[in-house]
């Protein structure tokens, strides 16, 4: 039967990595092989672990680029998990898509949107071949309401690429991000 692809999508902090890791747990249990990786760049944890803001872990491997996870695929597996995968290029769509054809389940976790609210292109092109998507959203860090759904820089720096935590980021809703987005021009 062929594979899955499952994408879990949202702003910081909202659970990306814990749901991914949920899902992995389910395939623990049912005895099978599957692998987890993570893009190289993300170095906040560790090279080789993926870990929650809450402290849970799995062991993963860490990649440059998509072709390592075809090539670190030589045996047979039941599922692939991606996590951060706005930070992967854009070839992860093909090699996702073979992988769901000859039969693997994959899962995918990372940001639809950076702080500039500009979609991540690898995200995105993956949401719209995924056969589901599960949109996530954070508690807003200004009005404490559960609702955020975007990713709001309270540093300067204009990078969009970017790598940290609650130092430079923090989740907000829509109209929090608007109101934070005009008192820094007034
Ligand atoms: N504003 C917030 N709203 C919700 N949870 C938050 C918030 N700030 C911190 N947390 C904590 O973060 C946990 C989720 O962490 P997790 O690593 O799964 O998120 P994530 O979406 O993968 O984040 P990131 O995109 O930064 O990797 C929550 O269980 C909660 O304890
Ligand atoms: C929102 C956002 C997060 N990031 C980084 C911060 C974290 O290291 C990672 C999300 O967990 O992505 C960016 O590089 N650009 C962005 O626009
Ligand atoms: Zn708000």
């Amino acid at each position: 039967m062929a594979g899955k692809l499952t994408m879990i999508v949202g702003p910081m902090y909202s659970g990306k990595t814990t749901e991914l890791l949920s899902f992995v747990e389910i395939y623990k249990l049912g005895r099978k092989k599957f692998k987890v990786f993570k893009p190289a760049i993300d170095d906040r944890y560790g090279k080789s672990l993926v870990k929650t803001h809450t402290g849970l872990e799995v062991e993963a491997i860490a990649v440059e680029g998509s072709k390592d996870i075809v090539n670190l695929l030589e045996e047979k597996i039941d599922a692939v998990f991606i996590d951060e995968v706005q930070f992967f290029d854009k070839d992860l769509v093909r090699i996702v898509k073979q992988l769901i054809d000859s039969n693997v389940d994959v899962f995918c976790a990372g940001l639809d949107m950076t702080f500039k609210q500009n979609p991540f292109e690898t995200t995105a092109a993956l949401m719209a071949i995924a056969d589901e998507v599960i949109k996530k959203k954070a508690v807003c860090e200004v009005c404490g309401e559960y609702k955020a759904n975007l990713t709001y820089k309270v540093t300067e720096e204009e990078k969009e690429i970017d790598i940290g935590g609650k130092e430079k980021y923090i989740a907000v809703c829509r109209d929090c991000y608007n109101n934070l987005s005009k008192e820094r021009i007034k």
